[in-house]
């Protein structure tokens, strides 16, 4: 971690936050860094600084205490006869994104390999949500670097798309489509429909419009379209939500035979899941600072 000294807009706790996961291994440092280059920040800054007294300039000079996160377990092993693309690894360095003025993801850095599960956690408005559309290559970092086996993602971001399966709040089923339509439009080559259905306990509500579905029906047609994109990269916005316990334990199942694959999960939750063996990075978040209107301009 350098040293130097970061302009932090409005919020005095806001910090660079950094995890590292290796086989059985992980490194969080949590502390500042400079970043006097992004011309954004600057200008905010600069801004804040003349008319804002709560906004403040904070120097470091050492790196904090790591957060207190282990690895104590191996991570699933792959079934026998599944290949594992060992090699695969997803790298973010010092992302930071705005939110209109806010600077609402300052500095994350994290490093997934194959296997890895990672759960991201923080309050309400923290940029979980913000920062797994990052992930997916639906938004562009302000500044900082996304890279995928060491390639920009965002130099090819159709290979990028093809190679993740998103998730976010709102489950965005057709209606009108059956819950088999509606995964039959998600289908890649090489998947089983009827495995998925089985895999979310979905069988019985195939031919039923989407429309007619509960919450957590329609949360695990989500889920089933996820194992159907056969995808590396799961980016799962609160992939519980309006599931109940046996649909929770199916999901736990989905994401440990993913990773056994070699796959790589990335999971936003305000509740436990069932996943062993997980890294986990807590956005430390701040209060929202602005009145609506000053968010106006921004609607990524
Ligand atoms: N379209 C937008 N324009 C401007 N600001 C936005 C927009 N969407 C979200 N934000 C702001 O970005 C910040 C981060 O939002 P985000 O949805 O990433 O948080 P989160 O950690 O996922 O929250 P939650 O736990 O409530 O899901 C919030 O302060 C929010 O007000």
């Amino acid at each position: 971690m350098r040293s130097g000294h970061r302009c932090v807009p409005y919020c005095s706790a806001r910090r660079c936050v950094r995890v590292r996961s290796s086989d059985n291994r992980l490194d969080i440092p949590l502390g500042l860094e400079h970043t006097g280059t992004n011309k954004r920040h600057k200008r905010g800054s600069d801004h804040d600084r003349a008319s804002n007294p709560a906004f403040c300039v904070i120097t470091v000079t050492k790196r904090r205490s790591p957060i207190s996160v282990s690895q104590s377990e191996p991570r699933a092993s792959a079934p026998s006869g599944t290949p594992a693309p060992t090699g695969t690894v997803l790298e973010a360095d010092s992302l930071c994104v705005f939110r209109g003025d806010r600077l609402v993801l300052d500095g994350v850095s994290l490093t997934l390999h194959a296997g890895d599960a990672m759960l991201l956690t923080g309050p309400n408005g923290a940029g979980k949500s913000t920062l797994l559309r990052v992930l997916a290559g639906l938004r562009k970092p302000d500044s900082g670097q996304l890279t995928w086996n060491g390639q920009s993602i965002f130099d090819d971001r159709a290979a990028h798309a093809e190679r993740v399966a998103y998730i976010g709040h709102q489950d965005a089923l057709k209606p009108g489509l059956s819950v088999s339509e509606n995964l039959h439009l998600f289908t890649r080559p090489g998947a089983d429909l009827s495995d998925a259905l089985e895999a979310m306990d979905l069988c019985a509500l195939a031919d039923l419009p989407a429309r007619l579905l509960s919450a957590g029906q329609k949360r695990r047609t989500a889920l089933a379209r996820v194992l159907l994109a056969q995808a590396p990269l799961w980016l799962l916005d609160e992939p519980s939500l309006g599931l109940d316990s046996a649909a929770i334990t199916l999901l736990g199942r989905a994401m440990a035979a993913h990773r056994a694959r070699g796959g790589i999960l990335i999971a936003t939750t305000h509740v436990p899941l069932p996943l062993d063996n997980t890294c986990a990075l807590d956005l430390p978040g701040a209060a929202d600072p602005r009145p609506f209107g000053a968010f106006e301009g921004d609607y990524a």
